[in-house]
């Protein structure tokens, strides 16, 4: 027997065998006397020949795919897809779309294909763009959006509509909703802007009104949880291949090159650890998960010095948010925020470019040539990839089909492959990490050959270690770990991939993004 648990915020089925169904917000949670209508696509040529075109109702996707013979059957999501009942008639629906935050490769597809996917699936031909981020609800124009419009926007980086960061003032954000008639919002955007598309909900569930609030994840850092791993990711990892290369040339040119290149990455280190992956070329990786030092044993000089002897030049791979707290050492603290509130970090690729100069200019024995690339905007505004764009349609048609069901309160992702409806608290509650004690990382460090980083004191306690490690089953990217996983399992601290970490025996954690396994 199922049952259903309903807060504000979560709205939780059980099921059988430990099932679970987080489940999103549909209008018949709270809108009387619903009028439904069959989905048009029915009777479209394109798709009603498709078998079994439209998703069960039942249908859910598992959050885990590796279990134990016992295990429970653990959390899963709803499966997007067409339904076979709309909750709009087409005429009726004035759907807008909003991008904020920072750029990412694929935001014009994204746009293209919901502006698109209304139209050509749902007959939907009002559709708004909202300019400039959450501010141009209500201090902007907007702009008519038709498949005419965005028919090669997917060609050019950027988003037509402008993006902004602050600005989120829900009550006008949600006024300027009812004064135009809107009831569809589609919001694109990371971490915030999530959170924004949460509230927006909330304020149009307690005014009763029928509009759906549809999220597309976007985040170049790959830091949203739960999904398998965001849109523009594989874009910006090819892209920076670019600028490795390049740093390489340089450096294996000149006697004792070393090319220093920084790429995006505030408080995850992705990109830097799938470009370093995919080069080849990369010596050393640093990234915001991994704590390094400079000077003495087993620090970044030391193995820099050791490249240079062994090669004759290197690449250094550093994520923006690394060393961080290095920096604020040895810089005067800068506690700038923008205007959404992030932390303004300082240019760790030009500190670190300086220390290693400073470093070789006192030592006497050795010349360096160094070149510094910082390509991480030019990163950024490209457009995506053939099979981002992909990605991005079925991200897009995937939103259109939700709100058109009548769900909202919802963002859309890719788990475990099949795409789903998540519930915003679920994508906002933390951040997709990095974790140093998984696979992907011990693949990294192997391939590199760098040190681990670990600090004298640290390798004298890692040797006295007499069992052998405890072998990871599965990865957990999150940086946080549920209470009740806490308490279920004995922990082990564990050495691998050249950290410690305190791990559960065997990791079959909840959120295992970009999937690490085999
Ligand atoms: N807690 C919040 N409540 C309401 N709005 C928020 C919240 N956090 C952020 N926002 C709004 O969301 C928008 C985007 O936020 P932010 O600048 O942090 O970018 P983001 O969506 O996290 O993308 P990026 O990955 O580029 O940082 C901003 O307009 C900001 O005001
Ligand atoms: O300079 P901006 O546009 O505020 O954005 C910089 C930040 O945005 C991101 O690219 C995320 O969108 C981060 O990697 C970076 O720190
Ligand atoms: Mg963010």
């Amino acid at each position: 027997m199922a049952s259903t648990d309903i807060d504000s915020n979560m709205k939780i089925v059980h099921g059988e065998a430990g099932y679970i169904l987080e489940d999103v917000p549909h209008f018949s949670d709270y809108v009387p006397n619903l009028t439904t209508y069959p989905n048009p696509l029915r009777s479209n040529p394109a798709y009603s020949v498709v078998k079994q075109y439209f998703v069960h109702m039942d249908d859910t996707v598992p959050q885990k795919v590796v279990v134990h013979k016992d295990s429970p059957r653990g959390v899963h999501f709803r499966r997007a897809g067409p339904r076979q009942k709309v909750y709009f008639k087409s005429d009726n629906v004035h759907a807008c779309i909003v991008t904020c935050g920072g750029l990412c490769p694929g935001l014009n597809t994204v746009i293209r294909e919901i502006v698109c996917g209304l139209s050509y699936m749902y007959g939907v031909n009002k559709v708004l763009g909202i300019d400039g981020g959450y501010r141009g609800f209500y201090s902007k124009n907007t702009i008519t959006l038709t498949p005419k419009v965005v028919n090669d926007i997917h060609k050019r980086g950027g988003t037509i509509l402008g993006t902004s960061r602050g600005g989120h003032d829900t009550g006008k954000i949600v006024d300027s909703i009812q004064d135009r008639g809107i009831n569809q919002v589609y919001i694109i955007g990371g971490d915030g802007t999530q959170r924004g598309a949460s509230v927006i909900y909330e304020e149009i569930r307690r005014r009763g009104l029928k509009v759906a609030i549809a999220g597309i994840p976007k985040t170049i850092d790959n830091d949203i949880p739960v999904i398998d791993k965001s849109f523009g990711f594989d874009s910006a990892v090819e892209e920076a291949q670019r600028a490795i290369n390049a740093a390489h040339v340089e450096a294996e040119s000149v006697e004792n090159g070393i090319g220093v290149v920084k790429l995006m990455g505030r408080y995850s280190g992705f990109i830097a650890m799938y470009a370093t992956l995919a080069s080849r070329d990369v010596d050393c990786c640093l990234i915001p998960e991994s704590p390094f030092y400079l000077e003495g044993r087993g620090g970044l000089f030391e193995f820099v010095e050791k490249r240079l002897k062994e090669n004759g030049h290197m690449v250094i791979v550093i994520a923006e948010g690394a060393g961080q707290d290095l920096l604020t050492e040895s810089m005067q603290a800068m506690d700038q925020k923008d205007a959404s509130g992030n932390k303004l970090l300082q240019d760790v690729g030009l500190w670190i470019s300086h220390r290693i100069k400073d470093h070789f200019a006192k030592k006497d024995t050795m010349v360096i040539n160094h070149k510094y690339i910082d390509p991480t905007y030019m990163i950024r505004a490209i457009p995506s990839n053939g099979s981002d764009n992909v990605y991005c349609t079925l991200l897009a048609q995937s939103a259109v089909h939700g709100a058109m069901a009548g769900y909202t309160g919802f963002t859309v992702g890719l788990v475990n492959g099949r795409h789903t409806y998540i519930p915003f608290n679920r994508i906002t509650e933390r951040q997709n990490k990095v974790v140093i004690t998984d696979r992907m990382w011990a693949r990294l460090l192997s391939s590199t050959n760098q040190p681990s980083f670990l600090s004298p004191k640290e390798l004298d306690e890692a040797n006295k270690v007499e069992e052998p490690p405890t072998q990871l089953l599965h990865g957990n990217n999150c940086h946080d770990v549920d209470e009740a996983d806490k308490k279920e399992q004995p922990r082990t601290r564990l050495f691998q991939g050249g950290n410690f970490k305190d791990e559960k025996e065997s990791g079959n954690h909840a959120d295992n993004n970009i999937k690490t396994e085999n």
